[in-house]
């Protein structure tokens, strides 16, 4: 068991040089001649940070209640002075990558195959049939990512979009006690919601702007992204639609992973398809659902399988900067570990 001073958790006041000082808040363009009022319309359409201004189009500003061309124009000139998005050097983008953290899964084996842990800015995708842990590792994580960094923590809150239901506090006091945390200080860290179908579903993560603006939270878990799809669209007649929902949301999911310096984890079922496309499929001919929009989504995909006995199997398949490999661990009462 790994003791850990509750102390250090983040209820503490963080070392200064550790707070994540990146996000630039709208109000900001006061300071550029854009009145008040403009900025309460961007707000209240979900807009908070500067850079979402800037990943916000155009034709998708103009949708914001009050803002006409001209207005629309003149934010965007006034963020785009804030924040550099014109080219910079390779070694600017590797200081500004310093801001990633990894946050450990439980396992030591699992973070040594994923180089660390659970990335944030980016979309980590597992994988794989019932029972072999995609919930129980969310779980862990929830608890993980509240940790001292030298700890494999990332001294953030959690953000928890559950749309099957399998949410439980409970299993999180376990898990907390096996990291020697405060259980209630852990859950009330957690900000959670029960998505009751795709359109809540992205309803829900439009507002996370508000809730990340403050730069607090490190870890959004979407478990799982396509329960609520599947059970909204149904047939080939209307997988376009749902494709095109699908990858809206994404994008979404994606702009919040890099504007927020946040980990976007996110559950995914399987599906039978003795045809599908070797890039895609697991040695058995099961496939993750969602098809090629979730698979380029993500920039980390994991898929999970039972093992021998007890054990579970994680095999990295996709990864911007890790060799595709595997790692054997198991789901105890304190969460996901590494096998005895
Ligand atoms: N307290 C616990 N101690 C040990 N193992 C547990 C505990 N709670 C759950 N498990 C194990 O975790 C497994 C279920 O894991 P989990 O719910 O994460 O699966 P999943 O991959 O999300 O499956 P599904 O697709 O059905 O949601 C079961 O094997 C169960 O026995």
């Amino acid at each position: 068991m790994v003791a850990v001073d509750t102390r250090r958790t983040i209820d503490s006041d963080p070392e200064p040089e550790e707070a994540d000082t990146s996000i630039l808040d709208v109000d900001e363009l006061q300071n550029l001649g854009i009145n008040a009022a403009d900025i309460q319309k961007l707000r209240a359409a979900g807009i908070y940070a500067i850079s979402t201004v800037l990943s916000t189009t155009r034709r998708n500003l103009l949708k914001v209640k009050g803002l006409s061309e001209v207005k629309v124009d003149k934010i965007k000139e006034a963020a785009g002075k804030l924040i550099n998005v014109g080219f910079i050097s390779a070694t600017e983008q590797a200081h500004n990558r310093r801001r990633v953290i990894a946050i450990s899964t439980g396992s030591k084996q699992l973070d040594s195959v994923l180089g660390g842990g659970i990335k944030t800015m980016s979309i980590t995708e597992v994988f794989g049939e019932y029972r072999c842990g995609k919930t129980q590792l969310a779980h862990t994580l929830c608890v993980t990512t509240q940790l001292p960094k030298d700890l494999g923590g990332a001294e953030g809150k959690v953000t928890y979009i559950d749309t099957e239901g399998t949410f439980r506090p409970e299993r999180l006091r376990d898990i907390a006690e096996r990291f020697g945390v405060d259980a209630d200080q852990v859950c009330d860290n957690i900000s959670y919601a029960r998505a009751l179908n795709s359109e809540h579903q992205m309803e829900l993560i439009e507002k996370l702007g508000s809730t990340f603006a403050d730069g607090s939270y490190r870890l959004l878990i979407v478990d799982s992204i396509m329960a609520q799809f599947r059970v909204d669209y149904c047939g080939r007649g209307e997988l376009n639609e749902r494709q095109q929902k699908l990858n809206q949301m994404l994008g979404r999911l994606n702009r919040l992973a890099e504007e927020y310096n946040v980990a976007v984890f996110m559950t995914n079922q399987v599906q039978s398809d003795p045809g599908a496309s070797a890039l895609f499929a697991a040695a058995d001919g099961r496939k993750p659902v969602g098809g090629h929009v979730l698979a380029h989504a993500s920039a980390t995909r994991i898929m999970l399988r039972k093992g021998r006995g007890e054990e579970r199997v994680a095999k990295l398949q996709d990864s911007p900067d890790m060799p595709e490999r595997e790692a054997t661990y198991c789901i105890g009462e304190g969460g996901i570990q590494d096998v005895a």
